[in-house]
């Protein structure tokens, strides 16, 4: 649906390369979650995608439609949510959304169906005959993202829609994006801040420095050098902990056990099978198990390790060259 090839930005003359050279692809109906510190370039890409900003050369389109070239399409066929956005403060939310449906050539006849179905959608029906200036930051943002669906766009392109909500504001934002991706829309979305994206997304990538350094799903970005994995153990109250902790310990696939308030986190190496045998050895000595489970990775896990790995690899390519 989205597909970028060899794009490049420069801002300043050509001073700052904002882009360099940026291979994407976002799969129809699939959510992409754009992550990457401050300044790594993921809004000029948004930018260049609802066509707001030129490239300075490389290829983007959406839908087969080229984001320069056929920008009326695109727009057509994108709702875009910046990362910073005015609202019209002396309109109420419904108003706001009449205004953008109107510019929008939403057909006057539907107008009132369609903005009614987007507030409800976006938990502010409630809200609709109150000023926007009065909303909370939750509730702006969530009206920000009912005015990039106005036209019922295939694509949504959202730039940090989250950031500076509380956490109950970006539970509530989450809940939404989950109910658009049922509906079947792509989303892309752009995040420095946000595990709690993991859940929500199909596939992540990660922007540094103006170029992507890794992309695909999240369990299989994960590269787990030495299939390492942190498992989770909870027993029955009654359970000596101190038994268990060197029942475990004696295990070679075992590295380290510590105790986290109620439960055991067993850092261990080996594949799923050697997992297995964690537990069974466990049963088998009779020690009453009440939950047993890999701790799964969220973004900011993804991305700390990728990130880390290339210093890593920067440092040893470095201490070659001295050598
Ligand atoms: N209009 C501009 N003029 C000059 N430089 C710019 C402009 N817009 C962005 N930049 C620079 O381009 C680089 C990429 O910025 P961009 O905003 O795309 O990153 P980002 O990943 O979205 O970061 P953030 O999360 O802070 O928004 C940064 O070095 C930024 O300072």
């Amino acid at each position: 649906m989205i597909k970028i090839e060899g794009l490049r930005k420069e801002y300043k003359n050509g001073s700052l390369v904002a882009l360099d050279n940026l291979h994407l692809q976002i799969e129809q109906g699939t959510v992409f979650g754009f992550i990457g510190p401050n300044g790594a370039g993921k809004s000029t890409t948004m930018l260049i995608l609802a066509t707001l900003l030129t490239p300075t050369s490389g290829h983007a389109e959406i839908g087969g439609f080229h984001v320069v070239k056929q920008g009326d399409q695109v727009r057509r066929l994108i709702g875009y949510m910046p990362d910073f956005f005015g609202v019209y403060d002396n309109l109420t939310a419904y108003e706001y959304l009449e205004f953008y449906a109107s510019c929008y050539g939403v057909d006057k006849e539907i107008q009132q169906r369609v903005i009614t179905d987007l507030l409800e959608l976006v938990n502010l029906i409630d809200k609709r005959q109150q000023p926007v200036d009065g909303l909370s930051r939750g509730m702006k943002q969530r009206l920000g993202l009912a005015r990039s669906l106005v036209h019922d766009p295939a694509v949504l392109i959202l730039d940090e829609p989250a950031s500076g909500l509380d956490p109950r504001a970006r539970i509530e934002f989450r809940e939404v994006l989950k109910e658009l991706r049922s509906m079947g829309k792509t989303i892309m979305i752009s995040s420095h801040i946000l595990p709690e994206l993991a859940d929500l997304c199909d596939t992540i990538g990660v922007m540094e420095h103006g170029k992507l350094i890794a992309s695909g799903p999240v369990d299989q970005l994960i590269q787990k050098p030495k299939e390492e994995r942190l498992l989770e153990l909870r027993l029955l109250a009654d359970q000596q902990i101190e038994e268990v902790k060197e029942l475990l310990q004696a295990d070679p696939n075992v590295q380290s056990v510590e105790e986290d308030q109620e439960q055991l986190l067993i850092q261990m190496v080996g594949n799923e099978q050697q997992q297995a045998d964690i537990l069974m050895n466990l049963i088998t000595k009779e020690i009453k198990v009440v939950h047993f489970a890999e701790v799964s990775v969220n973004i900011e896990d993804v991305f700390l390790q990728v990130t880390e790995q290339r210093e890593e690899a920067n440092v040893n390519e470095h201490s070659n060259e001295t050598i």
